[in-house]
């Protein structure tokens, strides 16, 4: 029998606003280690979403077989039978299911008919509900930067002393709050009681529908219009840069579940154009009537109601989160430590105008008119939203890897559903037998060099004693 070899696992994380599918791998014969899995390699599906197909679903399905080809060339093919394969679907389909739950279903069916066309171990496509979606991204960061336990260099088991990492998502539809707590958790719904090697962790989690980056920015237009008294006249937008304008459908803005009470009494094809008039402080008042931050019935709140113990220790924040400051950091070479850093980025960003922008991003061209708004939206929903304060907002990390492989919930979930993070501590029979050699060739060595030294010893004292 040769080597183990690897064993292999396919997750697509269906998002919003795009389809990722990653393939992960692993030594076969360390399953319940942890950091071992790692980020085989990864494909980016064209094209938009799957809830954007709700008009055409097995368009849906079509929109998925590059990526899988791709697999089918990534996964040695003796291992095609035995790779599992999952679909997860998040906020976008969540909204979808809300609007329109044949359309819904109907893509779901899509995509399953398409994966399981494929010769993979198909495990099924589900819409995950928000408080999956942040525990698993929990899951995924603390797994890879193996907070939950670690092998000693003797293949002991260690319950490290370390404190777990928070997880913060941004996604297109909506955003995520995990972290653990000793705090009361007021409110059951927030609450998830986790036992990982034999651990137990008491974890708070809330997800925001319609506070995803692109919700987010369809909530601010519409809050933009309600101002407007008339659509003929070019209506302002503080949050756009100057020199920036754009003529936009009603039907684009009000699409959507997050914005559908705001509709106004005109036909959906009826078009506003709006200019950009990069004003931050009014961008700022109008962000921050995206939440309420007024009532609560807990004893302390985040916002729109819900209740949130104080954040505490190192959090890792990714996605669009990530995207955001990384263009402050690498683009408008800023940095950013403090809340103050975050608030004078996004201010300088409203203020620069489009034509500059473009020179200093022209990559970036199709995101560039929207980071002034969202560069607000995270400094809002950081501060006043999850409360961090000068103390604990530098404890955040905007990163979107761990090593090689990217952070999100995919990695947690495959890692769940493949039962490959026990309940219990894992037995360490074979490690427990590779302690005890290692025990006796130390004590071997040892009497081997005190019989030397003593036999020098000796032979010297009776040569010496002989003269
Ligand atoms: N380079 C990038 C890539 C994505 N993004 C945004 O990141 C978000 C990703 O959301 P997603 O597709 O995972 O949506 P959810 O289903 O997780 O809510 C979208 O708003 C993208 O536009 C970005 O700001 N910059
Ligand atoms: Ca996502």
């Amino acid at each position: 029998r040769g080597p183990p070899g690897f064993k292999y696992g396919i997750v697509l994380d269906a998002g919003s606003s795009h389809t990722a599918m990653f393939i992960y791998k692993w030594p076969a014969d360390k399953e319940n280690d942890t950091g071992v899995v790692s980020e085989h390699s990864m494909c980016d599906v064209e094209g938009p979403g799957i809830s954007s197909y709700s008009s055409n679903p097995p368009a849906a399905g079509k929109s998925l077989e590059h990526c899988l080809n791709q697999a089918l060339r990534d996964v040695p093919k003796e291992k095609h039978a035995v790779t599992p394969l999952y679909l997860g679907a998040t906020a976008g389909m969540r909204l979808l299911n809300i609007a329109n739950l044949e359309a819904s279903n109907a893509v779901l069916s899509a995509v399953t008919a398409m994966l399981k066309s494929y010769p993979f171990d198909f495990r099924g496509a589900k819409i995950l509900s928000g408080e999956e979606e942040g525990v698993f991204g929990w899951v995924t960061a603390n797994y890879l930067l193996e907070n939950f336990i670690k092998r000693g260099w003797l293949g002991e088991w260690i319950q490290p002393k370390k404190k777990t990492l928070g997880a913060m998502d941004f996604g297109g539809a909506s955003t995520q709050i995990t972290f653990e707590t000793r705090d009361t958790i007021e409110d059951p719904r927030n609450e998830v009681m986790l036992k990982l090697y034999g651990q137990p962790y008491k974890v708070y989690t809330h997800s925001f529908l319609c506070y995803g980056r692109d919700q987010v920015l369809k909530r601010l237009l519409s809050k933009l219009l309600q101002q407007a008294e008339n659509y003929q006249a070019t209506v302002p937008n503080p949050c756009w840069p100057t020199g920036y304008r754009k003529s936009l459908s009603l039907s684009s803005i009000y699409d959507s579940p997050c914005t559908e009470k705001e509709r106004p009494s005109l036909p959906l094809n009826t078009f506003v154009t709006m200019a950009g008039t990069g004003n931050g402080s009014l961008c700022a008042l109008h962000v921050s009537k995206l939440f309420n931050f007024t009532t609560c019935s807990f004893s302390r709140c985040s916002f729109d109601g819900i209740f949130q113990p104080e954040v505490s220790g190192n959090f890792i924040a990714f996605s669009a989160f990530f995207y955001t400051v990384d263009f402050i950091q690498t683009v408008m070479e800023r940095p950013v430590h403090l809340p103050k850093d975050l608030k004078d980025a996004a201010e300088t960003i409203c203020a620069t105008s489009w034509s500059e922008l473009l020179q200093k991003a022209p990559k970036l061209e199709k995101r560039l008119s929207d980071y002034c708004a969202t560069s607000m939206f995270v400094y809002l929903l950081t501060t006043r939203g999850y409360n961090f304060n000068n103390h604990s907002f530098p404890n955040i990390a905007f990163q979107k890897k761990a090593g090689e492989t990217s952070i999100g919930w995919a990695l947690g979930y495959m890692l769940n559903l493949t039962n490959m993070i026990p309940a219990e501590k894992p037995a360490s029979h074979k490690s427990m037998l590779y302690n005890y050699w290692v025990i006796l060739i130390l004590l071997f060595v040892v009497t081997t060099l005190i019989a030397l030294v003593t036999a020098v010893y000796l032979l010297r004292h009776s040569k010496s004693s002989a003269i």
